[in-house]
């Protein structure tokens, strides 16, 4: 959806305030990175401090550099340091990192040039000396360049804080196209992950009154289903396939930023995911791309529901319980899911990511405890065994 399209679908909610939506432009198109230097020189910007790794200062930064130099503006390259794995992360040091180079420099506007993790220290330290960020994601990876959460690791466990969307979005077409095969079947993950966050949200609502916009839940399912509905373009890496699952995971932001929190797109499948990044974080293992993980958690969670549902049904009030069966048979099974991350190119299976079945089972038991507020079917069924 365009952004004015969006903002049209949430003048529809009760007191929703349209400064939240008051950004742009939102670029997705080939070439998309040339528009950033004469953006910054229309808005007055005169510092200006790019967040990059190795990896997308090779791929964009560079380019970028000279571009914003040759406008005339001062800029400055932060590659953040990976940490002793060697996996760039979200967590106290990049963050401290990144805010010692902007504030040293007088930067005016910070812009992310990466994918999710650098996008969440640019979002975070942004907020934290209170200037804006552009988004320039170089990979269609997660829903995460747009919303306002940053999940950070603080004190290795996984907090999401809720900052600032970003004032503008540069999403290259040239650039995604190039990104590795298995961050486009991430992002493919992230957003199936919806099916089961969906549900949660859903679940919340007719459990515990959790509040619930219908719009923005349309919004995040509409982008689920076109994502699903193009898997073999989105396979095969042609433009046209990845502008739909960037648009669709742009979509899926935005559905975060209007409520203001990540209901939409972070159910139980997220909260496996996180507990699993946590897990591999205290033993010194590399990182799993988020969306591999929540594309598997996904499969998983779907399974498990249809496990347990006889057990939450057996306590929730008669008149919540058809509700929730009919809800949760909305949900692809397990089988479906999996054909779907295969199709795709991407993980299926948590041996797949080097999980085995008593890290699963743990994270089942324990996951919910990552988000303590959010009533998910899994949060219900731990609390009330
Ligand atoms: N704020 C939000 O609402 C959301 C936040 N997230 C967060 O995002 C994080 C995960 O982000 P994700 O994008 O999966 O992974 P990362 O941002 O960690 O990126 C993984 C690696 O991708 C590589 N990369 C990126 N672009 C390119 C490219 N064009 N070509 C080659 N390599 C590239 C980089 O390589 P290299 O490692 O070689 O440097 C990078 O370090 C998680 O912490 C998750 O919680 C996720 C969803 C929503
Ligand atoms: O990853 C997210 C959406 O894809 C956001 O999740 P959290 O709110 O759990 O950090």
């Amino acid at each position: 959806m365009s952004l004015n399209e969006i903002r049209k679908a949430a003048a529809r909610i009760v007191g929703f305030d349209p400064k939240t939506l008051d950004m742009g432009p939102v670029v997705l198109e080939a070439g998309a990175l040339r528009q950033v230097a004469p953006y910054l020189k229309e808005r007055g910007y005169k510092q200006v401090s790019i967040v990059a790794d190795e990896t997308t200062y090779e791929v964009a930064g560079r380019r970028l550099y000279d571009a914003i130099a040759t406008e005339g503006i001062s800029a400055h390259v932060t590659k953040i340091t990976p940490n002793k794995q060697g996996d760039v992360i979200a967590d106290e040091a990049s963050v401290v990192q990144l805010m010692l180079d902007a504030k040293a420099k007088k930067a005016e506007v910070i812009v992310a040039l990466g994918s999710g993790t650098l996008h969440d220290i640019a979002r975070f330290t942004a907020y934290t000396i209170g200037i804006p960020f552009l988004s320039v994601p170089t990979a269609p990876s997660v829903d995460g360049f747009n919303s306002k959460g940053a999940p950070l690791i603080i004190r290795g466990d996984k907090q999401t804080i809720q900052t600032i969307g970003p004032e503008a979005i540069f999403a290259d077409l040239d650039v995604l196209v190039e990104a590795p095969p298995a961050l486009v079947a991430a992002g493919f993950g992230d957003m199936l992950g919806k099916y089961t966050s969906l549900f949660d949200w859903k679940f919340g609502s007719i459990t515990s009154g959790e509040v619930y916009e219908q719009v923005v839940a349309d919004i995040t399912m509409k982008a689920l289903l076109d994502c699903v509905a193009h898997v073999d373009e989105i396979a095969e890496r042609k433009e046209e396939g990845i502008r739909l699952l960037t648009a669709a995971l742009l979509d899926s932001g935005f559905a975060m930023l209007v409520f203001g929190q990540s209901h939409s797109a972070s159910g139980a499948e997220h909260h496996l995911s996180h507990f699993w990044e946590t897990t591999f974080l205290r033993e010194d293992r590399r990182q799993i791309l988020h969306g591999a993980k929540v594309g598997v958690a996904c499969a998983e969670i779907s399974a498990y529901y249809r496990t347990i549902i006889g057990d939450v049904s057996a306590k929730l009030p008669a008149e919540q319980q058809d509700a929730v069966k009919l809800e949760l048979a909305k949900v692809p099974d397990e089988a479906e899911i999996r054909r779907l991350l295969t199709k795709v190119g991407g993980p299926s299976q948590p041996s797949d990511l080097g999980i085995d079945s008593e890290l699963l089972a743990a994270g089942l038991r324990e996951a919910h405890r990552i988000r303590p507020n959010r009533s998910t079917m899994l949060k219900f069924y731990n609390d009330n065994r």
